[in-house]
């Protein structure tokens, strides 16, 4: 369970995100769209808790994990070292993550071995080997074409069944939100607010 009572976040004086109240239940998925520059990855900073400079309170049930705009892997670790390190997971749960998204068989590359596609699988693997109970995802199929995408979207909807986490996924596509979110929120203005769409999708 996510909830942010946010009066205000600014860098150095400026202010770019407005007062906005943000809750999320396990099992939602919260898809959040919004220009480039919006506040989207502010955002999502605060609600992963790796930014606590703001006005407001953030509450936190569990633990949480970050999928970021960009994969960030450490290139002097093996893959394998680049999903237990950061989480504290075993050697044996990461080989197993590893191979739930498709990467068994680079478990013992390097990250300079690997294609973009593969090391946003890890990113993936490292988010979901702990078990978040919230999860945050920063645009996870950026610079991937089209099939990767799709492939990408599939493994990444299936990840987020099995965790009944409190989810909130960031992108501009409208069609990655559309595939995953249950509810919908857009940032917008400037400073940002949080508008809070009707629809649900179809199901949920
Ligand atoms: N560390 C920082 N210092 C100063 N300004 C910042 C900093 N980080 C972000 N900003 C500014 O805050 C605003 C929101 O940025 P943010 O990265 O949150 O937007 P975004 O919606 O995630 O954009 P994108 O989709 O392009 O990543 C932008 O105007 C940006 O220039």
């Amino acid at each position: 369970m996510i909830r942010l009572d946010l009066s205000e976040k600014g860098y150095g004086g400026v202010p770019v995100l407005g007062p906005m109240q943000l809750r999320v239940g396990r099992g939602e998925v919260l898809g959040l769209s919004g220009a480039s520059g919006a506040g989207k990855t502010t955002l999502l900073r605060i609600l992963a808790g790796l930014d606590s400079r703001f006005a407001g309170t953030l509450e936190i049930d569990g633990r949480s994990a970050m999928v970021f705009q960009n994969p960030t892997l450490m290139p002097w670790r093996r893959v394998i070292d680049n999903v237990t390190l950061p989480t504290s997971a075993t050697e044996e749960q990461a080989r197993a993550m590893l191979a739930r998204v498709g990467l068994e068989s680079v478990a013992d590359h390097w990250p300079g071995q690997i294609s973009v596609g593969q090391a946003r699988r890890v990113g993936l693997a490292r988010a979901f080997v702990t078990k978040p109970d919230v999860l945050l995802m920063d645009e996870p199929f950026a610079s991937l074409d089209g099939a990767r995408v799709g492939d990408l979207l599939e493994l990444t909807a299936a990840l987020i069944a099995e965790t009944n986490a409190a989810v909130v996924i960031a992108s501009h596509a409208a069609g990655e939100l559309d595939a995953l979110a249950t509810r919908f929120a857009r940032v917008d203005g400037r400073p940002a607010r949080l508008f809070q769409e009707e629809r649900v999708r179809a199901g949920s």
